[in-house]
């Protein structure tokens, strides 16, 4: 297997959700063309808005529910699950981590049922010294250590940090190859989100993992992803290395999200104080879907989709004021297009490596 052949892409991916009752019929354009590629032992992270189709991209990446457009490729191959045992082999491949661990893991079961319990689902039957050896290793992983002292715990006598920590246990049973990892530290306290990061970025070296972080924390993109991927409304609007996106983001919508890190509701009021609301997704602006919000925008921006350009190595930008088009919109810096100086520096994005 060629190292640059993703583990896991996404082609063009669509998801339109069926308003309830709406006569005619009308859609939540939740995801529209969304592109992504996954690699070993690679984080990528996707970043914006609420409401902006992130967590939706997981489940669909997941499988959790079908596609209206768009193709899923395991290793290269179309990786629709047509039947159980289909989707049984594909989750073993590719797991998901979710936002709330106490939620996720039953409250009933121990620490050794639901660990047990993956193992057997996706490893067989394991018993006796052998399945002792698979869990004492899998609470290595997440160090939790000595694994005594966690195994026969339930949820409710665990930290959240601890029972994140199950539950990447519980995804590791599987051995996967990739972790769709949604939002997996915000309902956690502050003082132990970075353990976690650095837990998820240890898998990815050792495991050589490919992880999607999901995130409205465009900081911990930057201090946790290889590269980082902006959401806006169903669409990507800035790809590139995390590095660059986040200390020299290229998109209006991107440079307003760095901006107002870290604290993204933030972005929110400022630009609906400045120019009018997040858009609909039933009824999404033509065009680039941020221009009402875009201090730049011209006629073209509001008629037609821009596509992304190339804005440096390795990086894009669905931006028309980047390309050659002599009705391209001409940029300025945001911040003074919005009158306002920012809420929060951006050295917040320095977080202690
Ligand atoms: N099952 C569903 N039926 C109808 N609409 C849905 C459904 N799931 C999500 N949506 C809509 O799709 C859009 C994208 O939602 P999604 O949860 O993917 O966004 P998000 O960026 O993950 O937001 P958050 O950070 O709040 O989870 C939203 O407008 C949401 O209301």
């Amino acid at each position: 297997m060629p190292e640059d052949q993703p583990v896991l892409q996404a082609i063009d991916l669509r998801k339109h959700f069926p308003v309830r009752g709406s006569r005619p019929k009308k859609f939540v354009h939740a995801v529209d063309d969304v592109n992504l590629s996954l690699h070993r032992g690679t984080v990528v992270a996707l970043v914006g808005e609420s409401g902006s189709g992130k967590s939706t991209i997981a489940r669909l990446l997941a499988q959790l529910m079908p596609v209206t457009g768009g193709q899923i490729l395991l290793h290269g191959q179309d990786a629709t699950a047509k039947n159980r045992t289909a989707f049984h082999r594909y989750v073993r491949r590719v797991q998901m981590i979710f936002q709330d661990p106490f939620g996720s893991l039953n409250p009933v079961h121990t620490v050794r049922y639901t660990l047990t319990r993956s193992l057997k689902i996706h490893r067989g039957r394991l018993r006796g010294v052998e399945l002792e050896a698979a869990l004492d290793e899998l609470l290595d992983r997440v160090q939790l250590r000595p694994a005594a002292r966690y195994i026969d715990k339930f949820p409710h006598e665990l930290s959240g940090g601890q029972r994140q920590r199950v539950a990447i246990a519980r995804a590791l049973a599987a051995d996967p190859e990739v972790l769709l990892a949604d939002e997996p530290i915000s309902m956690l306290d502050v003082s132990i989100r970075l353990g976690i990061l650095n837990l998820l970025r240890d898998l990815r070296d050792r495991l050589q993992l490919a992880i999607l972080y999901i995130t409205h924390d465009i900081a911990s993109a930057r201090y946790f992803a290889d590269r980082t991927m902006v959401m806006y409304a169903g669409r990507i609007v800035e790809t590139g290395d995390s590095e660059s996106v986040t200390q020299d983001p290229k998109h209006p919508y991107t440079q307003l999200l760095v901006r107002s890190a870290p604290d993204p509701d933030d972005l929110e009021s400022r630009a609906r104080g400045a120019r009018g609301e997040a858009p609909s997704l039933v009824a999404p602006p033509s065009g680039c879907r941020f221009n009402p919000r875009c201090p730049f925008a011209t006629d073209l921006c509001r008629t037609e989709v821009p596509p992304l350009i190339s804005v440096g190595e390795g990086r894009e930008a669905a931006c028309w004021g980047y390309s050659d088009r002599p009705d391209r919109p001409s940029l300025g810096s945001v911040l003074d297009a919005y009158g306002e100086r920012p809420a929060v520096d951006v050295s917040v994005l320095e977080v202690d490596r």
